[in-house]
């Protein structure tokens, strides 16, 4: 089926106040204090992996980059900031501050990980650097897009995983998601995470995703009758049929669905499939497979769905289940077991006042993981001799980089793993906005879930299983541990016993 092309802008006109308003109450405050224009760097990483899994799918950035171009405060943005008012009655934003955001215009730098790249805990999904007001203001939004969409691209893949590559995942989640923007967001990250098609219409519409469907118990209800039911779907749609035959009795309803579809077959049209939705499914679809088989209906597809996700598609699997096509729904777009990516964003590095250089800074806290790491950071990427990722290095690129680097675990600094020089590696944050303006093109969304899948499928086994994944190495090049942790010395406050 050819799909027409999506639309774009989908954050046009601006949806600047699509953040909390602490990020305003900021902006303000360093605009007043004339620090509106120092230069300041933020990453955004998450700390732990989503659904205790082995590996992160990025996704998200299109989106970001589509609200950050569209970026500007609007008259009537301005008309609502301009009426709110503090505690005793004041207005909160002064009328010059307000014109000062009128006239603001997106001018940070930023460098990404593309969509559909596989990522671990601490990895900097993207780095903006700019003048700190802006640079702060993008906190929310930013999180939000690319925490949803992370988590949903991650949950998406896993399924895959469980699937293997030739069977089809259908995404059905629309009416349990998160109201129509999680809907929305849920079937984008979920076709670039590994799913084949979605039943959603509008991101059919919006983003190019094929979209698939069967009919529903109401149909069956509707006629009362089973046959009568399939019959009349067939001639609405003769070459493009899936039977949900559990209304009643499920391998009665199998039955019912071949005598159907040999009626279609003598007016020259095929029986796509039909859809189990509630039994035991490992059972009822070998039976399936079964009956279809003899009748000669070898081709027809076993659709199944009910509550689905990786475990039990793991274990139908297991059971020797006969089903070729999983429509998956509430788990997937709810991301049911884990419900939020908890990405951060945070500030690493400012300009002097003085503008002679950099101050690192640092963001401690009681547990040493969720301790921030100072500087302008990359991610390098270095591979085995199949070329397969081997471990991650976070570097600082404002330092010196030795010839001979290490990599040390900041929740172990025992652990240390020695690079050779030779080393093939990549460097995975790249330019996407120079100065406010884009840089290259981005890949379209089938691109990026094509790299998806190339990008999970080069990893090990061992870090692609569910149960307690190997963990995959992500430390930091030895000089910048060296340096974080003279910067928590200094900043600890040292307590006498
Ligand atoms: N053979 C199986 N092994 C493991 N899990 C299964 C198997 N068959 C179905 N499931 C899963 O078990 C869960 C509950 O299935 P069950 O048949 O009880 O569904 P139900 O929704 O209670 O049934 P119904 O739709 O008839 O009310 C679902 O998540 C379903 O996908
Ligand atoms: O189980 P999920 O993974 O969330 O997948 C979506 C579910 O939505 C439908 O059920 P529903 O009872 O809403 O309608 P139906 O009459 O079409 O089955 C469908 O039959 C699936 O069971
Ligand atoms: O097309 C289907 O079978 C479908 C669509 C949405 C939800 N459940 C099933």
């Amino acid at each position: 089926m050819m799909n027409p092309a999506p639309l774009s802008g989908l954050y046009a006109p601006s949806l600047a106040l699509v953040t909390d308003l602490y990020q305003l109450t900021m902006a303000y405050g360093y605009w007043q204090q004339g620090m509106q224009d120092r230069e300041a760097v933020f990453h955004l990483y998450f700390r732990k992996m989503p659904f205790k899994g082995g590996y992160a799918v990025a996704a998200g950035l299109a989106l970001a980059v589509d609200w950050l171009e569209n970026l500007q405060f609007t008259d009537e943005d301005l008309a609502y900031l301009g009426s709110l008012q503090g505690r005793k009655g004041e207005p909160m934003f002064p009328a010059a501050f307000l014109d000062y955001l009128r006239q603001l215009r997106f001018s940070c730098d930023v460098e990404a990980i593309a969509e559909g790249s596989v990522v671990f805990g601490n990895e900097p999904l993207l780095r903006v650097r700019g003048p700190l007001l802006q640079a702060q203001l993008l906190e929310t939004a930013l999180l939000t897009i690319i925490n949803f969409q992370t988590l949903i691209a991650t949950k998406a893949a896993r399924i895959r995983e469980a699937t293997g590559p030739t069977d089809q995942v259908l995404e059905f989640g629309l009416r349990r998601a998160q109201g129509f923007d999680g809907g929305l967001g849920a079937s984008r990250a979920a076709y670039l995470g590994g799913a084949d098609a979605t039943s959603n219409v509008l991101a059919g519409q919006r983003y190019g995703i094929p979209v698939r469907g069967t009919h529903a118990h109401s149909w069956v209800q509707a006629f009362g009758d089973e046959r009568a039911a399939f019959a009349a779907y067939a001639q609405a749609f003769p070459d493009d049929s899936v039977f949900l035959v559990d209304t009643y009795d499920t391998l009665e309803g199998v039955r019912l669905a071949i005598s159907v579809a040999r009626d279609m077959r003598a007016r020259g049209h095929e029986l796509g499939g039909i859809r189990l939705d509630s039994g035991d499914l490992a059972y009822l679809s070998r039976e399936a497979r079964a009956v279809l088989d003899e009748a000669g209906f070898t081709q027809t597809r076993i659709v199944a769905s009910n509550d689905l996700e990786e475990n039990v598609i793991t274990s139908l699997k297991q059971q020797g289940a006969r089903i070729d096509t999983w429509g998956v729904g509430t788990q997937l777009v709810t991301a049911y077991d884990q419900p939020a990516l908890g990405g951060v964003y945070k500030l690493a590095a400012l300009r002097k006042a003085d503008d002679s250089g950099w101050d690192f800074t640092i963001k401690l806290s009681e547990q040493a993981a969720k301790t921030s790491i100072p500087g302008i950071l990359q991610v390098r990427r270095y591979l085995n001799e199949y070329g397969r990722p081997r471990a991650d290095m976070l570097y600082n690129t404002a330092a010196d980089l030795p010839a001979h680097t290490t990599i040390v675990d900041p929740a172990d600094a025992t652990r240390r793993l020695p690079i050779r020089p030779e080393t093939a590696y990549r460097e995975l944050l790249q330019p996407v906005f120079s100065r406010g303006q884009r840089v290259g093109q981005l890949p379209t969304l089938a691109e990026s879930r094509a790299h998806a899948q190339r990008e999970v499928q080069g990893l090990d086994p061992s870090i692609r299983r569910f149960l307690n994944p190997h963990i995959y190495p992500v430390g930091l090049e030895a000089g910048l541990h060296e340096y974080r942790t003279q910067l928590i010395l200094e900043r600890r406050p040292v307590r006498g016993a």
